[in-house]
């Protein structure tokens, strides 16, 4: 429900959750949450069908479908492996330049690793879709060479997101509900942060945002992988 004030925009203030992990309330409007609902809907329809990775003989609830470069347990490839060995689709341009958009307003002209927010480039997303009981156990995200922080969009049922330390999955954390449109960053000292999705508010997506129940997550990384490794491990592994 909107209002004259954007009273959900007062209630839910941009706030640092922890150093360099910055959270930005309802920064994408519902006609570009629809339009991105639909984008989601073709790359599902795409070379590589969205699938739930298997980590340890167990598959993730949460179905991931891959752009530019495609993430399996724990590397990154251009060709999707573990699902049909076919080549992932391109990193579309507009998703780099709202990458972009999202760290200049996160973190101003310089990024927490000293390069200029405009040079931020992501060359992978991962699309992650949650259906009512999906959920993502504590990880860190740490298959990716480049320091630069990772870019992640919401779209469609509210969550709760558990964002933690740099030690363990464990307390300290801070928990932070991602409604539809939210943008949440992290880079510099929270790069590395334990993060995870324990639950999915089943039935909170907004009329308007292009998903009618179940929840999008799409995260911006920059792999700091070239063109001619086409098939490396993850470095921190
Ligand atoms: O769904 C989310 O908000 C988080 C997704 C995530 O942590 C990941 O894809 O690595
Ligand atoms: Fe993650």
């Amino acid at each position: 429900m909107s209002t004259l004030f954007g009273d959900e925009l007062l209630e839910r203030p941009r706030r640092e959750i922890a150093p360099g992990a910055i959270h930005l309330p309802g920064w994408l409007g519902l006609e570009q949450q629809a339009w991105i609902a639909d984008r989601f809907r073709d790359w599902a329809a795409g070379p590589v069908p969205p699938r739930g990775a298997r980590i340890g003989g167990h598959e993730m609830s949460v179905r991931t479908v891959c752009l530019g470069w495609h993430w399996q347990p724990y590397r990154y490839t251009r060709e999707a492996t573990d699902v049909n060995g076919r080549r992932v689709l391109e990193m579309p341009d507009w998703l780099v330049r709202l990458g972009r958009k999202a760290v200049a307003e996160a973190y101003g002209p310089t990024l927490p690793d000293g390069s200029p927010s405009a040079g931020y480039t992501p060359d992978a997303a991962l699309v992650n879709h949650y259906d009512a009981t999906a959920k993502m156990g504590m990880h860190q995200d740490k298959d990716e060479r480049s320091p630069a922080p990772v870019v992640s969009l919401s779209i469609g049922d509210d969550c709760l997101f558990r964002f933690g330390n740099t030690r363990t999955r464990g307390k300290p954390y801070r928990d932070v509900e991602l409604l539809s449109g939210d943008l949440f960053v992290f880079g510099g000292a929270s790069r590395l942060a334990y993060h995870g999705i324990p639950k999915v508010h089943a039935g909170t997506a907004p009329d308007g945002c292009g998903l009618a129940t179940g929840r999008i997550n799409i995260t911006l990384r920059s792999t700091g992988l070239d063109e001619t490794r086409a098939d490396t491990e993850g470095a921190r592994q």
